[in-house]
């Protein structure tokens, strides 16, 4: 019987010290961020994720700026901001590619409260039959455009944050091509990839200037990129990446709670939470309930993503030899 009881004690007094300790370790601790009255700029917000965002800030009383190349798909999304929401939103038309033109449109957007960094490019390919060129320019976009975004914004954004007193948050976008890399998307993973090394690294380094960092992880979401990418798509790729696809709104939605909330990361859909614990790594992570769940969570998940992979692996194996039987 006196065992029984310290059982009991055991299997409820555990899990509580460690709540506890995780409670003192999960640092810095969740923040409220209002958008309202705050200057958010979005790139990639003409379309797809970044417009969906643009227009859920402009509704609750954010100043919205979104940057993108195209000047008549600005035009026409600022339109539709501006019917949707009544509100005005700035248009940027920009190059992420070209970091002087980059720099001068922000510092001509004024004080930046919430930089999203969603812009980005995407085909894929088999890495031996993706053109070099096609390969280059996902990075340099990707990724080299969002070093060119935070390099020109976090100098004004450290000033503003200390002038206001406020809290403020740089969001990048990654997906889930940056916690799993799969059949056809080599090169668009790799730069997916690189903006975690990015974040975590620039976490550090903005934490004691009020600024938080959100990398955001969607999954397949129907915008009007994915619409092209999917025609491109490879059955392999197709059969293994077609994990439910997002509206753009609920991936919008949840980007910017996380972002409130000043969450590293930010998964968007059950696969997402559950591909966020089996690669959280040496995340940083700001709620010791997240914290505990990764923690009880780790090996489970091991298990369950090579549970992915056999089943993965299995279906290149029927693919390839249908296509060599044919
Ligand atoms: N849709 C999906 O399934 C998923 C998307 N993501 C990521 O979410 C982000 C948004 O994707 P999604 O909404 O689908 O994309 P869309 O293709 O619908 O929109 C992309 C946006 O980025 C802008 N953009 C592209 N290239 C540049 C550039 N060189 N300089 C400035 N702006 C640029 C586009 O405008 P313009 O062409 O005029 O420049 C457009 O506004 C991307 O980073 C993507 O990788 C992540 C996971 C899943
Ligand atoms: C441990 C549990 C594992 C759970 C497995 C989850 C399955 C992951 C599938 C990954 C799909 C990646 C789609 C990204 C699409 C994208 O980024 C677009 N831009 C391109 O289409």
């Amino acid at each position: 019987m006196a065992s029984l009881y310290l059982l009991l004690l055991g299997i409820i007094l555990l899990p509580l010290l460690l709540l506890l300790v995780l409670a003192f370790l999960a640092w810095p601790t969740p923040v409220k961020l209002q958008l309202k009255g705050r200057h958010v700029l979005i790139s990639g917000g003409s379309s797809g994720i970044g417009l969906a965002m643009a227009r859920q800030a402009a509704s609750e009383g954010a100043h919205v700026s979104i940057l993108a190349r195209n000047p008549a798909k600005l035009e026409a999304a600022r339109e539709a901001i501006g019917q949707a929401t009544g509100s005005d939103v700035s248009i940027l038309s920009v190059d992420v590619q070209d970091f002087d033109s980059v720099s001068k449109a922000i510092q001509d957007a004024g004080p930046i409260d919430v930089l999203v960094a969603n812009h980005g490019v995407y085909f894929s390919q088999e890495l031996e039959f993706q053109d070099l060129q096609e390969i280059k320019f996902q990075v340099e976009v990707n990724l080299m455009g969002t070093f060119h975004l935070i390099k020109a914004a976090l100098p004004g954004m450290k000033q503003n944050a200390k002038n206001t007193n406020l809290p403020a948050s740089i969001a990048i976008m990654s997906s889930q091509s940056g916690q799993v890399g799969i059949y056809g998307f080599g090169a668009y993973s790799a730069t997916k990839y690189a903006l975690r090394g990015l974040a975590e690294a620039l976490r550090h380094e903005v934490v004691l200037d009020n600024i938080y960092v959100s990398l955001i992880f969607p999954p397949g979401t129907e915008t009007p990129g994915f619409a092209e990418e999917i025609k491109r798509r490879s059955e392999v790729t197709n059969m293994i990446a077609s994990s439910g696809c997002m509206k753009a709104d609920e991936v919008a939605e949840k980007a910017l709670n996380g972002i409130k909330c000043g969450t590293f990361i930010v998964p968007c859909n059950f696969k997402g939470v559950m591909l966020a614990i089996a690669t959280a790594g040496l995340y940083p992570q700001n709620s010791c309930v997240g914290a505990f769940v990764e923690v009880i969570g780790a090996g489970f998940m091991r298990f369950v993503g090579l549970c992915f992979q056999w089943k993965w692996f299995g279906i290149i194996e029927k693919y390839h030899a249908q296509r060599n039987g044919s």
